[in-house]
């Protein structure tokens, strides 16, 4: 995965003023939203893959065949209630239509995690998306304080708390899924279950929100990324948007798949650290978000991985015919740092060597 190629890719430089610009009241797409191409590769129809977690399509063999050839599938029977959605995307909704200086009382600071603001990848690029988003990190109560300094925090925390609190559970199970689903031996297993068990994962929950725009083929929501986690669990409201890039295969070159949305239905991705810890076999999908003329879409996503200082190292065979393993061991912090400077060459970064690969004990 490539930023827009005509667009320029820049190096982060967090001193950059941010441009926060009220998308909705907006006519025309400004200059500094107009990217020049959208179109790297064609958009296709494709039925994405549907895992039900509650049926037989939680078969492993299904589960390894899909996430080697997609990196991402729609969960059902995952046992969220609709209400809990429903009170999700509400609360989404009503933060993002505060007023922006409100929204900026809770800004994420320049070198922060959590907060409102721009898209973390928009300093990577030389124009700016057509979305906003607001990390949540830990509790939601210091941001419902500066959001509504006069209401019930416990409205916006209640829903955030008991998504994130469900989710780490689908998380879990997806995780595990995922991993016997490699046919690992059981020390190999046991290896992999350090750090992903439910119990240790831990995440953040990224709201996004894409108002109207007056020139969908001119804008974009948020560019084509892969995430740093080991999977995200994303929701979107009942609007289409998110795409999926499929890779050069016996099916076809390069292509975008949209995702349809598929009421109750969460979209699984495969992040750079599931990439890290299956040796390569299973890859994190790049992804983009692409915006329309009349509808207000919001996603959340449950961003998930190890415990932020955890080390993780790939178990199981490499996909490629070297013996050895594929990346060195990081943590999540780590490797965060790493995807802030380096953006879409962080997985390349930690690759070990094919020449190096018998040093050091690296190799299997
Ligand atoms: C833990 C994190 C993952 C994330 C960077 C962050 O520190 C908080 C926001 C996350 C997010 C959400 C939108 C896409 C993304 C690539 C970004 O720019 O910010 C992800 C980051 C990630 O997965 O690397
Ligand atoms: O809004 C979407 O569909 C994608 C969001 C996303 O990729 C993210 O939050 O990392
Ligand atoms: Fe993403």
């Amino acid at each position: 995965m490539n930023p827009n190629p005509t667009t320029t890719f820049m190096p982060c430089s967090p001193s950059e003023p941010q441009q926060h610009l009220e998308l909705e009241s907006v006519r025309e797409v400004p200059d500094s939203h107009a990217w020049p191409a959208l179109d790297d590769h064609p958009t296709v129809y494709e039925p994405v893959p549907v895992v039900d977690l509650a049926g037989p399509d939680a078969s492993v063999a299904h589960l390894a065949r899909v996430c080697e050839s997609w990196g991402a599938f729609q969960v059902t029977g995952h046992g969220i209630r609709s209400d809990l959605l429903e009170r999700l995307e509400s609360e989404t909704r009503r933060l993002f239509a505060l007023p922006m200086d409100q929204k900026l009382k809770a800004a994420r600071p320049s070198n922060g995690i959590s907060g409102y603001g721009l898209a973390r990848i928009s300093c990577f690029f030389s124009k700016l998306m057509w979305s906003e988003g607001f990390t949540i990190s830990g509790s939601p109560l210091d941001h419902a304080l500066k959001l509504w300094p006069d209401a019930d925090p416990s409205r916006f925390c209640d829903v955030m708390q008991d998504y994130s609190d469900e989710m780490k559970q689908v998380a879990g199970r997806v995780v595990r899924l995922m991993l016997l689903s490699m046919g690992l031996t059981p020390e190999e297993m046991k290896r992999a279950e350090e750090g992903t068990r439910v119990d240790q994962l831990s995440a953040v929950l990224q709201l996004n929100s894409y108002p109207p725009c007056p020139d969908p083929n001119r804008a974009m929501g948020l560019a084509a990324h892969t995430d740093s986690s080991l999977v995200t669990l994303l929701f979107q409201s009942g609007t289409s948007g998110l795409q999926l890039l499929r890779r050069q295969d016996q099916h076809g070159p390069a292509r975008w798949v949209t995702v349809p949305p598929r009421p109750g239905a969460l979209i699984v991705l495969a992040g750079d650290l599931l990439q890290i810890l299956t040796n390569g076999r299973y890859k994190s999908v790049a992804h983009r978000a692409v915006v329309n003329r009349n509808h207000h879409r919001v996603s959340v996503a449950y961003i998930c991985g190890p415990p932020p200082h955890h080390k993780l190292s790939p178990v199981g065979k490499p996909a490629s015919p070297a013996p050895c393993l594929a990346y060195r061991a990081v943590s999540w912090a780590d490797y965060l740092g790493l995807k802030a400077e380096l953006f879409d060459k962080a997985l390349a970064s930690i690759m070990v060597a094919e020449d190096s690969r018998g040093d050091e004990g690296i190799c299997c």
